[in-house]
């Protein structure tokens, strides 16, 4: 593969969302090749960069000095040629409810492959719809990624909702000389369940306790004897200014696997309706056995075929978001992904990985 030639990704392809982008404009900049990404979210109402994206395109041109062409709202075509990656410190303020844990899945491949650690300082959305809620990138994303051998620290300064945002939070990232191949086959026994269920600004707090005691009863409905532990939390006004609710569920087994779920507040969605919908898909994940989330398959794909070795996950029905995952992966990398379905209805995905060393650290030893 000629690492220099340009790639065209179509972003009409599958999910046709903004996944295909991210994970083309990361790679793009690990590897230093340059693409031209068309169709941008296509299948969106509103085809084209929206904010989350064009925030992650401009920190990356940055962070990767590179050329861009097509950096505007609501462009569908975008051509990106990156050049270094400059660990350092980074500040966004996206003015909006942007996803801010969207922005870090775009920047943190690349960070971690930097010369030095970095701090990627955003302002934006931490809790919203379609996205990963902070919550889950801290106790669902973070425990699996160390099996790559992945190290981030995050902390959130300020919770951010829709429509206003005013979150921030900042990400730490070590750089790897390289990435690990990552195991995710064995599902152990169910071992406990926590998470958190909130509430801010003027949602009353017997909002957060409802979701929490929806959740818990259906859990124990199923596995009786199970520790499920959901923290009810009411933010302080210092932490979140705005109106905002929500639940993120995690499961842990005994060998190690971390399962999340979740459901955000929304106007005249009731309480139980929320804990309800999280817990029901965490029970579905355990009672099936599987080592990975619906959400979370999408979310390895870029590490898998970075890393060096094989790497494996069970899960359930592959998504759309994951297909898409693979075949901007293998476009870029040149790697194969091999999707088994078994007979209980479980998917095993693997990738040999192509093993890339982060040049800036062995260069400078
Ligand atoms: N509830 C959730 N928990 C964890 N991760 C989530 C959740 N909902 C969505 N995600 C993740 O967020 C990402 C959303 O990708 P998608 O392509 O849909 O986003 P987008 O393009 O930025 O938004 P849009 O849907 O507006 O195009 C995926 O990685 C998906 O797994």
């Amino acid at each position: 593969m000629d690492i220099k030639e340009l790639v065209e990704i179509d972003g009409s392809y599958l999910e046709g969302g903004g996944q295909a982008l991210r994970n083309a404009l990361s790679l793009s900049s690990i590897l230093r090749r340059p693409i031209r990404v068309v169709k941008i979210r296509a299948n969106r109402p509103k085809p084209g960069l929206a904010n989350q994206h064009l925030h992650a395109v401009n920190m990356l041109r940055d962070i990767t000095n590179a050329d861009v062409i097509g950096n505007a709202l609501l462009s569908t075509e975008l051509e990106f040629r990156p050049r270094t990656i400059i660990g350092d410190m980074y500040r966004e303020d996206t003015h909006t409810a942007a996803s801010i844990t969207l922005i870090y899945q775009t920047i943190l491949p690349v960070l971690l492959f930097a010369g030095r650690p970095s701090r990627v300082d955003v302002t934006g959305g931490t809790n919203v719809s379609f996205a990963p809620q902070v919550e889950y990138m801290l106790q669902v994303l973070q425990p699996n990624l160390k099996r790559f051998g992945i190290g981030f620290e995050l902390k959130v300064l300020h919770y951010g909702f829709f429509p206003r945002g005013n979150g921030r939070c900042q990400l730490d990232v070590e750089p790897v000389r390289q990435l690990s191949a990552g195991q995710f086959l064995d599902f152990g026994q169910p071992q406990t369940v926590d998470g958190v269920a909130f509430c801010a600004g003027r949602i009353p707090m017997s909002l957060a306790t409802d979701m929490q005691e929806t959740a818990t009863r259906e859990i124990h409905k199923l596995w009786p004897y199970q520790d499920c532990r959901i923290q009810v939390i009411k933010h302080s006004p210092d932490k979140a200014r705005d109106n905002g609710a929500g639940i993120v569920m995690v499961a842990h087994t005994s060998t190690g696997c971390v399962l999340g779920s979740s459901a955000l507040g929304q106007k005249k969605v009731l309480a139980d309706m929320l804990g309800s919908e999280a817990s029901s898909q965490l029970a579905g994940y355990m009672s099936k056995e599987i080592c990975v989330d619906a959400n979370l398959q999408d979310q390895l794909i870029i590490f898998m075929a970075l890393a060096s070795g094989c790497s494996r996950f069970r899960t359930g029905p592959l998504t759309q978001h994951t297909r898409t995952a693979i075949y901007v992966a293998e476009k870029m990398t040149g790697v194969k992904f091999c999707v088994d379905i078994n007979q209980s209805g479980q998917t095993v995905v693997s990738c040999e990985g192509i093993g890339y060393r982060n040049e800036f650290i062995q260069r400078n030893e």
